[in-house]
């Protein structure tokens, strides 16, 4: 099974390229959805340990969360310290379950794949990217987004430029979804080519 890396900065359309590599019939792995389904189960007890005014209703508040950790450099780390470990055992757990079942292709969607070095744990490393305008003015469009969330979570993350030179494939999100999709397929065709009688 050939395992790919999926990463990019905020915004850059991690999510969205997921499900294209999903829809084409990899296993994808989303570490975003994982950590959000963790702070409704295990991560609960550890979370409120650390952060009791996070928690409310037997359940993490990520805004709650997000206020008190963004922007607070040690605070973020002692998160970070809690959450990894939780994320790569439900990684190694999906990465068994997807080799056990036969998968050829499973992709992890880690948005800190590069920054924690974990570039190096994969077979490949997919970037996606966008102009900086085209990242600014998605990711301001969200609810609960402003300019210093936006900037807290900027300065967490490797530049993207710098992601860009580690990619082995990367993908430039801003030329629409059918040329995304192309390029997904295209991904997997390089890894996993389909064996065909005559191809041998
Ligand atoms: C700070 C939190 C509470 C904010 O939650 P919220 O629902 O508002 O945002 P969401 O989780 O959808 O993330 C928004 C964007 O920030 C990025 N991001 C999240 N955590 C981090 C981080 N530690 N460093 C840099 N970028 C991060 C995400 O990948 C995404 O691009 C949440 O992101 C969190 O708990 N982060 C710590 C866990 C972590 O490191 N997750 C990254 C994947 S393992
Ligand atoms: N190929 C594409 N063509 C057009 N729009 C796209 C494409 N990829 C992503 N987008 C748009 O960009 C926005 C951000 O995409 P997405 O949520 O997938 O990013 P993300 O990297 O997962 O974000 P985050 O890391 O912040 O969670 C969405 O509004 C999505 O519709």
């Amino acid at each position: 099974m050939i395992v790919l890396g999926l990463t990019g900065s905020v915004g850059m359309g991690k999510s969205t390229t997921a499900a294209l590599f999903r829809a084409a019939g990899a296993a994808v792995h989303d570490a975003d959805r994982s950590v959000h389904a963790l702070y409704r189960g295990r991560a609960v007890p550890l979370i409120e340990a650390a952060f009791p005014d996070a928690v409310a209703d037997g359940a993490v508040d990520r805004a709650r969360l997000g206020a008190i950790v963004l922007g607070d450099d040690a605070a973020m780390k002692r998160l970070e310290a809690i959450v990894h470990p939780l994320v790569r055992e439900e990684e190694a757990a999906f990465l068994a379950g997807a080799s056990a079942a036969g998968r050829r292709v499973a992709v992890l969607d880690v948005p800190l794949l590069l920054e924690t070095g974990r570039g190096r744990a994969v077979d490949a490393v997919v970037v996606v990217t966008a102009d900086p305008a085209v990242q600014r003015a998605r990711v301001l469009a969200r609810p609960g987004m402003d300019e210093a969330r936006f900037a807290a979570i900027l300065a967490r993350q490797m530049p993207d430029a710098e992601k860009r030179r580690r990619a082995h494939f990367l993908i430039d999100t801003g030329h629409g979804m059918a040329f995304a999709e192309r390029a997904v397929a295209a991904i997997l065709r390089a890894v996993a080519p389909i064996r065909t009688r005559c191809g041998g």
